[in-house]
């Protein structure tokens, strides 16, 4: 149990209109108090800590300057969020993030009004806060009542390397309208961030002081009531010091570019908050640095500057590990591609900024010119791929299930029409616990499996995890996919040297007669509990794994449709999956015709909010229990009390 910190004037911030009452010196106060809640409450829950460490005078000087929830206040990828959300009323239950029923880790427009726009997938912010201005202008009625002040984005300067932000600068450019950009830049993706727009950002610090700026800030200090003069004045000051290029990428799209600025000094912050809310007549863009786990010495020193943690011990900073012999699957995937690439020098590997989430940096030490970590870029990493297909070498482009619904035009266009040998490795497939609903794994098979061409794969165990990459890497016919979920195996030995597997056929591992379960990726084991279960009872289930959602294995299929009174599918995937395939087939086949009993369990169709995974797949009624109870539902036979 960690101690909480004394917070005497944090205690008095209901909302954020209780910041404008403090002066700025009180504010700094603020701003302390909030930090050490801030590490306090992630200490409990575990969570994103670095990121909203870094902007946690930020989050002071913005609501302090503008007027939220009016102002509509958009922080990209909301993991920054936390001390933004202690801020507006929902302090009470900061120690609920992440867990059932608690808060949400990102932004949430169900979870308050100063979450006008919901996130978690980066880069978004920009496109929201432009629309919500073009709604100001055109005189639009958010249904929350409260009209439409100023809109600020705040993205980071990983996040700012996707595409999606450049449509929106560009728009954005166009359209003149009155809207702020906060670029804080940390110099932090999750890693360390890569690519051009990196190093000119890093570039912006080098330049000449910001004149413009200066005399900006001089002039607001006319404009403020004189208890908050001095620090405007302090700020002009610090401003002499400043440097900034003339003529940078966003003032050529139409932004006022401001900047760079200390994000951790608040009289900085305040007196260009202030001088650019009161004068700006179009797109200001202002540039913030920060350092990400600012003010928390074991986050500032982490490689991942405190990006995400488990519970932690707040004066050691050690982290609470998760008890498991089985390595994760993100493991045996990277150690898999490893064996590949040493024997087949085509093999490359692309990563969006997630070079430690998919595994790729443990690849990357090993042959560091083979893989490419292209940023927060998705599509761009799926075409990039087809590309180096194109050019003969083998791609195995790992990306997150859930992020790979930004590529997917490219999967489709350039990937699949064109039967370009992209292999994707897609992690966190299925549900995925505190991260919630936005980062659920649950529709990459049905999007990919309606695919003309696709292979699309899902591994129910380790060891076929890295018989899929040994089936991946030899497949050169046309593009293939396999999914896994995050975290631990299930424990069984790996056979590292197994043969490619035959494309499309699945395997039986368990005999039984009557019912058959024919499972598709990890609920492998949930159904072989299942099974047992209804053994108890009298009922001998046949349990399969259809290893392939793409192509169906039709000879199995139709032999356990023939052989069986009752067909269930399970997967861990949205309605339109591999269930649907097989429902198909078996309708192509007349197996309904001569009876069969048929149910497919995929996930409901609904979002599912965060909650321990297995929790999550409770809701989702994907758990042996649900699996028992469904075939004694449709066999008619009596549900006998509630198994544990
Ligand atoms: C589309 C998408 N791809 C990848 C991610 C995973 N992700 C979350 S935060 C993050 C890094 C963001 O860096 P930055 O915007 O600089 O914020 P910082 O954490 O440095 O504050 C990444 C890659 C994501 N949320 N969305
Ligand atoms: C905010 C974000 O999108 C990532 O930090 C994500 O939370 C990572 O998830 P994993 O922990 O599964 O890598
Ligand atoms: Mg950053």
């Amino acid at each position: 149990m960690t101690d909480r910190p004394r917070t005497p004037l944090l205690d008095r911030v209901r909302d954020p209109r209780d910041l404008k009452r403090l002066t700025d010196a009180q504010l700094r106060q603020v701003a302390d108090e909030l930090r050490a809640e801030t590490i306090s409450a992630v200490s409990v829950t575990g969570g994103h800590l670095g990121a909203g460490l870094g902007v946690v005078e930020l989050t002071v000087a913005l609501h302090a300057v503008f007027d939220t929830p009016r102002d509509r206040l958009i922080w990209d990828v909301g993991h920054q969020a936390y001390p933004h959300k202690i801020l507006t009323g929902r302090r009470d239950r900061i120690r609920t993030l992440r867990q059932k029923d608690g808060l949400s880790g990102f932004t949430k427009r169900s979870e308050s009004p100063y979450d006008p726009f919901g996130a978690a997938h980066s880069s978004t912010s920009i496109s929201a806060a432009l629309g919500l201005a073009v709604a100001r202008d055109l005189g639009g009625e958010p249904p929350d009542g409260q009209g439409i002040g100023d809109c600020i984005a705040v993205i980071g300067d990983g996040s700012i390397s996707a595409g999606m932000a450049y449509e929106a600068l560009n728009n954005a450019g166009h359209l003149g309208t009155r809207m702020f950009v906060i670029l804080n830049d940390n110099e932090m993706s999750i890693a360390p961030p890569v690519g051009a727009m990196s190093a000119y950002l890093s570039r912006l610090y080098a330049g000449e002081p910001f004149q413009d700026l200066r005399a900006a800030a001089k002039a607001a200090a006319h404009l403020l009531p004189p208890p908050l003069r001095e620090g405007a004045k302090r700020a002009k000051d610090a401003l002499k010091h400043l440097a900034v290029g003339h003529g940078t990428l966003f003032d050529e799209l139409g932004f006022s570019y401001v900047g760079p600025i200390d994000g951790h000094d608040m009289d900085q912050l305040l007196a260009v908050l202030r001088t650019a809310q009161a004068r700006a007549d179009g797109p200001v863009l202002i540039h913030v640095l920060t350092k990400k786990g600012k003010g928390y010495a074991p986050a500032e020193s982490a490689r991942d500057k405190g990006h995400a943690t488990n519970k932690f011990d707040v004066v050691t900073g050690a982290q609470a590990k998760t008890p498991s012999n089985a390595p994760s699957y993100t493991a045996v995937f990277a150690d898999a591609l490893i064996r590949q690439a040493e024997r087949d020098r085509s093999i490359v590997a692309v990563t969006a900024a997630m070079p430690d989430g998919t595994g790729l940096s443990k690849f990357a030490d090993r042959f560091a010119d083979r893989c490419f970590d292209v940023g927060i870029a998705e599509q761009h990493a799926v075409t990039f791929s087809a590309g180096m297909a194109a050019g003969g070498l083998r791609p195995f482009c790992a990306i997150y299930s859930t992020f790979l619904q930004r590529g997917y035009d490219q999967v489709v266009h350039d990937v699949a029409i064109q039967r370009l040998p992209v292999r994707f490795a897609i992690d966190r497939a299925g549900l995925v616990g505190a991260d919630g609903a936005t980062h659920a794994g649950s529709f990459d098979v049905a999007f990919l499996a309606n695919l003309p061409g696709f292979v699309v794969m899902a591994a129910a165990d380790e060891s076929d995890l890295a018989r899929m990459v040994v089936t991946a890497a030899a497949h050169d016919e046309g593009p293939i996919a396999f999914r896994f979920p995050r975290g631990e195996g299930v424990g069984v030995e790996i056979d590292w040297d197994a043969p490619p597997l035959e494309i499309g056929k699945g395997r039986v591992v368990r005999e039984g007669s009557g019912v058959a379960l024919l499972s598709l990726g990890t609920r492998l084991q949930e159904a072989l509990q299942a099974a047992e279960a209804l053994e108890a009872r009298g009922i001998r289930a046949t349990v399969a794994d259809a290893r392939f959602a793409k192509p169906l294995d039709r000879d199995l299929i139709l032999r356990l449709a023939r052989d069986h009174e009752l067909l269930l599918t399970i997967e861990e995937g949205a309605v339109g999956g591999f269930g649907s395939h097989v429902a198909q087939l078996l309708a192509e086949e007349g197996a309904f015709d001569r009876g069969l009993k048929f149910r497919s369990l995929t996930l409901p169709d609904t979002f599912i909010d965060q909650a321990s995974p297995r929790d999550m797949y409770a809701t989702a009624g994907l758990n042996a229990e649900h699996i028992e109870r469904k075939v004694l539902e449709v066999l008619g036979a009596k549900v006998m009390g509630k198994r544990a």
